[in-house]
């Protein structure tokens, strides 16, 4: 029988309220936190640091996220193994394999123990070790299962580099073997100049009959892999892929419209899902805001509004900061209604948040919204 140990104002079962408990007193001191665990694993298995790229604070990130969408879903089952799974398998690009999980477990152990001093007793203890059991167990059956169907990472040769603007260029690559996706995906990417340093990209475009895949990408400052791909990758180079991911898909099993929100090169997986309707033939209609700072910025907009001549379903406005009278996602007032449409976020993290705000105060769900995680989007801006 677990233990009650919640107090007033928790909730959920005993373990995640210890858990929970651990990740409220790290808050404030999570770096420290993430810093002495890589630094404990390094120490004690010193051969594991070559499996992780120079600069560790995107990595550090990373595990404190994982650490907190644990604690946040210990107790709903289907979310948790979800997310795991995928972690299992976007771990697989790195060289990840099963004999490293107990190590990790330890030292993660190790490091929270050492900073969450005032809350930790052989029952969180307990808890912990139970939750990472359990944790790295799926990870490791989800990896056992892609094996047997997918590779760990594909290469893609560079077949096209087109220079929109002087800091956006749009590649598009030819994978290795078939890449399995869904339009509104996105996958990881990792550069021949900087080994082991992965960043996000959405696919442009959807599935296409030639395997060929796209991508839209912003230099932007001190982002080492964005200017190796705009400004120093050309055609023929070959870069790696990791597996695709992400769930902001078109439900083709409902004929609601899709109201589209693009910011800047957050664009790239709106046109993939215009496309992907298009080829199902569907009647729905497509609302698609194309916001940039300035009309320069809108570096995609004659392939929309070739769309939409072709598409009577389609509709595509563009937003330009400087000559709006109102922004994004606030223009969205003007037009409407949207009770009939699913919405679809992409773009900068603050435009995320603050269309989330706009869409459910104009009325649209929360189930109805749909985007790529905020903080993955944040990691990716480099
Ligand atoms: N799946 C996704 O969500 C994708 C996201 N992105 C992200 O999109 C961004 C693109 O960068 P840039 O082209 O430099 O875009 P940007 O920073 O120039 O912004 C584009 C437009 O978004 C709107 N916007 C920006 N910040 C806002 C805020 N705080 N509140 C409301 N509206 C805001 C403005 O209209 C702005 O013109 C990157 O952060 C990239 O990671 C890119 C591709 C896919």
């Amino acid at each position: 029988m677990p233990q009650r140990v919640a107090s007033a104002g928790e909730e959920g079962s005993s373990d995640a309220v210890l858990i929970r408990r651990t990740m409220a007193e790290i808050g404030p001191v999570a770096d420290k936190v993430t810093s002495y665990f890589y630094a404990l694993l390094f120490v004690r298995r010193p051969d594991l640091r070559a499996l992780f790229p120079p600069a560790m604070d995107i990595q550090r990130d990373r595990l404190l996220k994982a650490l907190l969408t644990t604690a946040e879903h210990l107790d709903n089952t289907p979310v948790l193994v979800d997310y795991l799974r995928n972690l299992g398998r976007g771990h697989r690009k790195y060289g990840t394999l099963a004999e490293h999980y107990p190590i990790v477990g330890e030292c993660m152990i190790g490091a929270l123990s050492t900073y969450a001093a005032t809350v930790w007793s052989p029952e969180t203890e307990a808890a912990w070790v139970r939750a990472y059991t359990t944790m790295s167990q799926v990870m490791i059956d989800a990896v056992a299962a892609d094996e047997l169907r997918s590779p760990a990472w594909w290469h893609a040769e560079i077949v096209t580099h087109d220079l929109r603007t002087p800091d956006v260029a749009i590649l598009t690559v030819r994978p290795n073997q078939p890449y399995p996706f869904l339009a509104g995906q996105y996958t990881s990417v990792e550069t021949p100049w900087w080994p082991r340093v992965w960043r996000h990209y959405s696919f442009a475009s959807a599935p296409r009959s030639d395997g060929l895949l796209t991508f839209h990408v912003k230099a932007v400052p001190a982002g080492w892999v964005s200017n190796a791909l705009v400004r120093r990758a050309r055609p023929g180079d070959v870069i790696r892929l990791g597996p695709p991911t992400g769930s902001m898909t078109v439900d083709h099993t409902s004929d609601s419209g899709l109201l589209c929100l693009g910011g800047g090169t957050g664009i790239a997986p709106i046109k993939a899902l215009v496309e992907d309707v298009a080829e199902r033939g569907a009647r729905r209609p497509v609302e698609v805001f194309y916001a940039a700072r300035t009309d320069h910025g809108l570096y995609d907009i004659d392939t929309l509004l070739r769309l939409q001549q072709s598409h009577p379903w389609l509709a595509v406005r563009a937003v330009i900061d400087q000559q709006a009278r109102l922004r994004l996602p606030d223009a969205l007032r003007d037009y409407g209604p949207w009770n009939e449409y699913d919405a679809y976020l992409s773009g900068p993290p603050g435009m995320i948040r603050s269309g989330i705000d706009t869409l459910r105060d104009i009325g649209i769900p929360s189930s109805r919204i749909r985007h790529d995680a905020v903080e993955e989007l944040f990691l990716a801006t480099s």
